[in-house]
């Protein structure tokens, strides 16, 4: 995936504010705990992949930090730049829970992202239409403004609702699953665009299934199952011990020779072959071996 920028460029961000804090953050479906006692920070300016198994609790960790969710215990602590340390969130669900025949075009879906600032009742003024015609511009989409919401790829949808985000003007970006069902070239498209708007200074969250993609393109990683796992970077969270505590002991991370990370699902649907006979290989190992944790 070329012209995304390495791990090298990200700064550490351990001097950055503080943007967001979860600090012992549960909650639960109908008496269903979907998330137990949640603890970690976010500072400005990070992009940090979020991991764990189906059920593990991403979404549901997306709905209360974006307060669609009420915790049932813990604080969720915002340092935003609004009214009260209010954070202007920008919520970009999965593909598969909008419903596409909605007969609206991608400005509307664009201009959506502005009610915070116009207000239900009030009309667009000229400063609305220019940050949405900004923000299509910005994920390539500007052409495309007055087609109907349902006609688009999946890509080109996924690309939309992150102009809706850019049009509000948030200041983190929650994108769950972003690239499920993208074929390769849409998901590095969308990698350059997410990308381009870390160096904007957008903070994101991105849950996915794809360990390769974490490991390579988010700095940090945050691994869920219900209760935190593990939190840091790719070589301090994907190592056998936390991926075991996530998945179960059927996945492994083992470093090779030159230090380089690999990963191996050992289990039989897996399709790779076991971890003994990677190490055993003669062929020079990927920097991290590709494998899916998820149904995307
Ligand atoms: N609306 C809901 N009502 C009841 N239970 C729910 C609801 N949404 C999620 N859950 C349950 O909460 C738990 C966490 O679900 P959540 O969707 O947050 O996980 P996830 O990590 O996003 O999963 P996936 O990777 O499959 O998308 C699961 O046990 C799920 O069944």
């Amino acid at each position: 995936m070329n012209g995304v920028a390495e791990q090298s460029t990200w700064l550490p961000q351990d001097q950055a504010p503080l943007l967001l804090e979860l600090i012992g953050v549960s909650a639960h479906y109908d008496g269903v705990l979907a998330l137990e006692d949640v603890t970690f920070q976010v500072r400005r300016g990070d992009r940090v992949a979020i991991v764990g198994p189906n059920g593990a609790g991403k979404s549901t960790l997306f709905n209360v930090i974006a307060g669609i969710l009420k915790p049932a215990q813990g604080q969720v602590v915002m340092h935003g730049s609004g009214p009260n340390g209010r954070l202007n969130v920008g919520y970009v669900p999965q593909r598969n829970r909008i419903d596409w025949r909605f007969p609206v075009t991608v400005a509307d879906v664009v201009m959506m992202g502005r009610v915070g600032r116009i207000g239900l009742l009030r009309r667009p003024g000229r400063r609305d239409r220019e940050a949405v015609a900004s923000a299509l511009e910005q994920v390539d989409m500007a052409h495309l403004a007055h087609r109907q919401i349902g006609e688009l790829s999946g890509g080109q949808q996924q690309r939309v609702f992150l102009a809706r985000a850019l049009a509000q003007e948030a200041e983190l970006l929650l994108l769950d699953e972003p690239f499920t069902g993208l074929d390769l070239p849409s998901q590095e498209a969308l990698l350059e665009i997410l990308e381009r708007l870390h160096g904007q200074g957008i903070t994101m969250l991105v849950a996915t299934h794809d360990l390769t993609q974490a490991a390579q393109f988010f700095p940090q990683i945050l691994l869920l199952n219900r209760r935190v796992i593990a939190y840091g970077t790719p070589e301090q969270v994907l190592t056998s011990e936390m991926l075991g505590q996530a998945y179960g002991s059927q996945m492994h991370a083992v470093s090779s020779h030159a230090g380089e990370l690999l990963l191996a699902d050992t289990c039989c649907g897996g399709g790779l072959p076991p971890v003994e006979k990677l190490l055993g290989t003669r062929e020079r190992p990927q920097r991290v071996w590709p494998i899916r944790t998820g149904r995307d």
